[in-house]
């Protein structure tokens, strides 16, 4: 017997059987992404001798290790048993789901490509074992629960007496053997000899604040009050509307490394079923999808009626996953914590990849060089193809360019694939001189030396030029770089480089802000500027080779270009046609960074501030030192309490201060990240007296890199450039050419000679 439910848009018909429907009622009812549906009543099922524990547990204080206490080995052992039967069951319903027709199909490639339609093996390992250990918490704070104690009686418990999960559980205590090497491993691990596992790709993303999930575990977090937080997508259409206001300073280079170095720390991904791609709205959007028929990893932001864009188009719905969760490495009971799928070392990893199957696929094999495609007319490569591009373009037709690189997201705008031709680019002209320089020396040296020198210059324009123009000279010291000495002696292996979750699914997103609305271009004789618009580039990077010179006009065009102010206004090209294809409407950034914040557990901004050294506020006046007048009115009519606010806005709300695009909380968590990166990589650039430092004449000559530099070197027929090549241009910041090496000086690779026969 089957029944035919109808959903709007694309001819979709589902057909779920009633056999089916049932199960999705009785399912729904208990799952709910924060694992609420533990209710007393589905636990027999499930877990017999669980919900039969009736003992009740006086005072867990009292018990140092798991034997003494009342958290006997049986409970934790059975809570696990049923927290790897409950994450079995989500699996097998959202396979269901996908199968009964709930899939993103109905989108145009755009908005699918930006739903993973799949996990890796690694990946979905450790999504799953980290749900089991995420349930079987659940289950023991409900046991704590019920005799009485609060439920974060049990979470301040886990904060003093770790419990580790041994037998029973797919979740494996990290065990890493390191061999000494002179390089950087590829997925990050050995850097900490101490603690190899931090910093590798697949590792949590780390914390500085308390989680504000619900239940202190997983839900999603709600008002203080109880009630649910304001709508992202209001709070985005509120707060942050479209009113263009263009640097006087920054250029669009400048917006295009911040994210490029972004993608080179972090990638949090969304969450899959075996079966496909995840989808939380009805049709192309028309309703948010009934809780019987969602996922339970589903965050859709749901669109009010009255949207002042959206209601032209019907659409009540934006899709939105839960990011991965992981294990901690120990395996221990707690709160989730998110997947970083990338190293967190800022270390070339989207040239390189972060891991070593796709670091192989990169590389040609021979001269220490990186694949790359040649093109006519061309004299420098471009990134290779990608082999499905359907799959991950969004393309008129194949003959249209789709590439391959070490990060997924590389095609996501023409710029950003631009910037890493250009450092593709940079890796194997820095090889073939090597090459030239050891005709001796084999294809794996010739590409570890070369990487090594690639990402010691990423590392110095993001430390020299990119983060004191961004975030003032003042920050020098925080990050402990001082222009004038060569080397550093900072490293510090306590110091985990992780990324912190509050800067990436919080403060550094603040900078989605000063994407412009359009690509400018220019061509050579420098007579006229074309303007993209950038909605109509998303997932084609076909603006790059529309001719042989379109690379370099693309080039010309986005340094002369300014980017946006860095203030709560943002371009409707990614509030309202985020990834829209040929849709007239698409996803909301904004609205994401928010909902995003909250699946992250990200504590408010009331904690960072006093994280930050401010004063906690107890009233939103309390706000005034760091926040406007009208922009606390708007916060206060937005949110019931001055705790309920969420760190992207209010993080986003503050004024800057001085010499930085940044408001005061922002820029502490900024700051502390790039900390981190720098004094916890053991590896960091200009680190002395270690085994693999460069030799003072080599990192003489690194410390000549600059962004004016890396143009100069890997374009065509770009033959003048700024000095300062994150700014636009002005009578303070003219054009150079580029064969003008005292303004933009060379990087001589010459000090890589090696001395002798034997130093291969
Ligand atoms: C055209 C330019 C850009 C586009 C289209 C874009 C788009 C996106 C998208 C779609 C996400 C994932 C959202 C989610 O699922 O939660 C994201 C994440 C993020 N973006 Fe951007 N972004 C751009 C530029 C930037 C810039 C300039 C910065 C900072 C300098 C930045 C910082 C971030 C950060 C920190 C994340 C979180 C990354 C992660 O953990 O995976 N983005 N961006
Ligand atoms: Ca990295």
């Amino acid at each position: 017997m089957g029944m035919y439910i109808f959903i709007c848009g694309k001819n979709t018909i589902l057909r779920i059987t009633l056999l089916l429907l049932f199960l999705l009622v009785f399912v729904s009812g208990c799952y709910n992404s924060g694992l609420d549906f533990l209710t007393e009543d589905i636990l027999p099922a499930l877990c017999p001798l669980l919900a039969e524990t009736t003992s009740i547990i006086k005072d867990i204080f009292k018990s140092n290790t798991i034997e003494d206490g009342p958290i006997t080995s049986d409970l934790l052992s059975e809570c696990v048993r049923c927290g790897r039967e409950i994450s079995r069951q989500k699996t097998k319903r959202g396979n269901q789901l996908v199968n009964s027709g709930i899939t993103l199909d109905v989108y145009p490639p755009g908005l699918m490509h930006f739903f993973p339609p799949s996990l890796p093996t690694d990946v979905k390992k450790a999504s799953a074992a980290s749900q089991e250990i995420l349930a079987a918490t659940k289950l023991m704070q409900m046991r704590i629960a019920s005799s009485g104690a609060t439920p974060n009686t049990f979470l301040s418990f886990l904060e003093h007496q770790v419990i580790r999960i041994q037998d029973g559980s797919s979740c494996k205590p990290v065990h890493i053997t390191c061999h000494n090497s002179k390089y950087r491993s590829i997925d990050g691990t050995c850097n900490n000899q101490r603690r190899p596992a931090w910093g590798r790709s697949g590792a949590p993303f780390t914390r500085i604040a308390t989680p504000r999930y619900a239940d202190g575990i997983y839900t999603m977090p709600v008002a203080k009050s109880g009630r649910p937080l304001p709508n992202p997508r209001v709070l985005s259409t509120q707060m942050f509307s479209d009113q263009q206001i263009a640097s006087r300073v920054f250029n669009y280079m400048n917006m295009q490394w911040g994210q490029f170095i972004t993608h080179d720390l972090m990638l949090q991904v969304m969450e899959a079923t075996d079966e496909g791609g995840i989808q939380c709205c009805l049709g192309e959007g028309v309703e948010v999808l009934h809780s019987e028929w969602q996922n339970d990893n589903c965050i859709p932001i749901s669109v009010p009626e009255d949207d002042p864009f959206h209601r032209y188009h019907g659409i009540k719905c934006l899709n939105l996953v839960r990011s991965v969760t992981t294990p901690r490495d120990d395996c221990s009971l707690g709160y989730a914590e998110q997947m970083n799928t990338v190293t967190s070392y800022l270390d070339g990893s989207p040239i390189y990849g972060s891991d070593k199957k796709l670091a192989s696929r990169l590389r040609s094999k021979s001269g220490g060089r990186l694949r790359q495609e040649t093109r006519e007319n061309c004299k420098r490569g471009f990134l290779p193809s990608v082999d499905n591009k359907s799959a991950v373009c969004d393309l008129r037709n194949t003959t249209e360019p789709c590439y391959l690189a070490g990060d997924v997201r590389i095609n996501q705008t023409p710029t950003l694939a631009l910037l890493q031709t250009l450092l593709l680019r940079e890796h194997n002209r820095v090889a073939d001189i090597l090459a030239s320089l050891n005709p001796l020396w084999p294809d794996e040296k010739i590409y570890q030396e070369a990487r090594k020198i690639v990402i010691a210059e990423i590392q110095h324009i993001t430390y020299q030029e990119w983060l004191p123009l961004n975030f003032g000279e003042s920050y020098y010291r925080y990050y402990r770089i001082s222009p004038s000495t060569l080397y550093s002696h900072d490293y510090n292996e306590d110091v985990n480089a992780g990324v912190i979750n509050g800067f990436g699914a919080g403060a550094f997103r603040f900078l989605h802000s000063v994407i412009p609305d359009s690509i400018m271009t220019c061509p050579w004789s420098y007579h006229a500027a074309y303007l993209y618009k950038l909605s109509d580039h998303y997932f084609n990077p076909s603006l790059l080779e529309y001719s042989s010179e379109s690379f370099d006009d693309v080039v010309r065009g986005i340094i002369a270009q300014p980017c946006n102010e860095a203030d709560p206004f943002c371009t409707e090209e990614i509030t309202n046609h985020l990834f829209k294809s040929r849709n007239h409407w698409g996803l909301d950034l904004i609205a994401m960074d928010i909902q995003r914040g909250r699946d992250h557990g990200i504590a408010s901004y009331n904690d960072y501030r006093e994280i930050c050294g401010l004063t906690k506020a107890t009233t939103f006046q309390d706000f005034s030192g760091e926040i406007s007048q009208d922009r606390i009115n708007a916060l206060a009519q937005m949110y019931e309490s001055v705790d309920d606010v969420d760190l992207f806005v209010g993080g986003a709300m503050e004024r800057s201060v001085h010499g930085s695009m940044l408001g005061h909380t922002f820029q502490c968590i900024v700051a502390e990240q790039f900390y981190r990166t720098r004094i916890g990589d053991r590896f960091f650039y200009d680190n002395a007296e270690m085994p693999h430092s460069f030799t003072s004449e080599q990192l003489q000559q690194i410390k000549k890199a600059s962004m004016a530099r890396l143009i100069c070197d890997n374009t065509d027929r770009v033959y003048y450039v700024q000095r300062r090549a994150f700014e636009v241009e002005n009578s303070f910041n003219p054009k150079y050419s580029c064969d003008d090496y005292n303004a933009i000086p060379y990087v001589d690779l010459t000090t890589w000679r090696a001395p002798t026969l034997f130093d291969l």
